[in-house]
């Protein structure tokens, strides 16, 4: 168990991912980061469990069906021609191996595939195919290296779920126990910003001017530098001959990893266009930023009014 010093009154429980799901739902645990494809096996539709935040960004993945590429299934690239091939029959159905024994079915149903029967295990299903105890199987499948190192497919209609990590919690104890909407909140809040921010940087450098104004008039002039709401510029103070004087202005600016480069060649730019004969400006300062809190958190509005709060 994992104590986490900035919030009070929790306690961080690591579980296998089914676990995690099982527990929410017997009322053990409150809340849980586990992936969508997990939630929705083993929730099976539970209408208590709670997607707070659909996108953790990190364990991407998703849920579908793969083929050999070679033998009956060679020219088969569609579960439309899949489905219709004649071998299938009511005493010698396709056969699917899988660890989604709830979504499999499913999802077989909701396309109207007839004759398909199902087959478990617990890992390693990729050899069921070669070994001629499935023809089919259904797995998470994320760089596609499994699939390829056993001679599999995907096929075009066969992803039954998009995945990656997501956090889930108990309707029933967000609204009945005590803290935990607040606790929801705060780690909601966290995540949001935390993920807002993860690509983005702070560009900083001290740029010589006349004035406030006529430093942002030369740095709106670059496409990418003009930030999240637009550049913080500041007065550097110094001291010269006894005096309190301002030669310098201090710009910072958030920017998108992509856009990191050519901003740091647009500062530069603003620095040289300078008509003062004095060096134009200092290095550029890049660091990574760790949060970026708004206003607003999107997904806290939509947990409460699906809470009916
Ligand atoms: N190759 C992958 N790439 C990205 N995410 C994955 C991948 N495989 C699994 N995941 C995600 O990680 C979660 C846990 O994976 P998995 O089902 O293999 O559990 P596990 O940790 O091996 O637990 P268990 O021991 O119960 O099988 C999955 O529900 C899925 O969301
Ligand atoms: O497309 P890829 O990037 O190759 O990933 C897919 C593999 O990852 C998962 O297995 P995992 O590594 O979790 O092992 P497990 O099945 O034993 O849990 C999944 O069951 C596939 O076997
Ligand atoms: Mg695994």
């Amino acid at each position: 168990v994992v104590i986490v010093k900035q919030l009070a009154n929790l306690e961080v429980w690591f579980q296998r991912p089914k676990d995690v799901v099982r527990k929410l739902v017997s009322g053990d645990l409150d809340l849980g980061i586990v992936g969508l494809d997990t939630v929705s096996e083993h929730g099976q539709g539970n209408e208590d469990l709670v997607i707070v935040h659909d996108e953790l960004e990190y364990g991407d993945c998703r849920l579908s069906i793969a083929i050999p590429k070679y033998g009956i299934f060679e020219n088969i690239n569609s579960l439309e021609e899949l489905a219709k091939m004649p071998q299938w029959t009511k005493d010698r159905p396709l056969r699917i191996a899988t660890g989604f024994t709830y979504m499999g079915p499913k999802f077989v149903k909701e396309r109207g595939l007839e004759h398909v029967s199902f087959s478990t295990a617990d890992g390693a299903l990729e050899a069921a195919p070669a070994m001629g105890i499935a023809d089919a199987i259904l797995d998470l499948v994320s760089s596609g290296t499994t699939l390829r190192e056993n001679n599999l497919k995907e096929i075009e209609g066969g992803v039954v779920l998009e995945s990656q990590a997501v956090l889930v919690a108990s309707k029933k104890s967000l609204i009945q126990r005590n803290g935990v909407l607040d606790i929801t909140h705060e780690i909601l809040e966290r995540l949001e910003a935390h993920l807002r921010a993860t690509g983005q940087f702070t560009v900083t450098a001290n740029m010589r001017g006349s004035s406030a104004q006529e430093v942002a008039e030369r740095i709106l002039c670059q496409s990418s530098l003009s930030g999240l709401q637009g550049p913080t510029i500041s007065p550097v103070f110094c001291k010269r001959d006894g005096k309190v004087v301002v030669d310098y202005y201090a710009i910072v600016i958030c920017v998108p990893r992509k856009a990191l480069y050519k901003s740091v060649q647009q500062l530069r730019a603003c620095f040289s266009s300078e008509v003062v004969s004095l060096v134009g400006g200092s290095g550029v300062l890049v660091s990574n930023l760790t949060y970026i809190f708004e206003e607003e958190t999107p997904r806290w509005r939509s947990l409460l009014s699906h809470l009916g709060l």
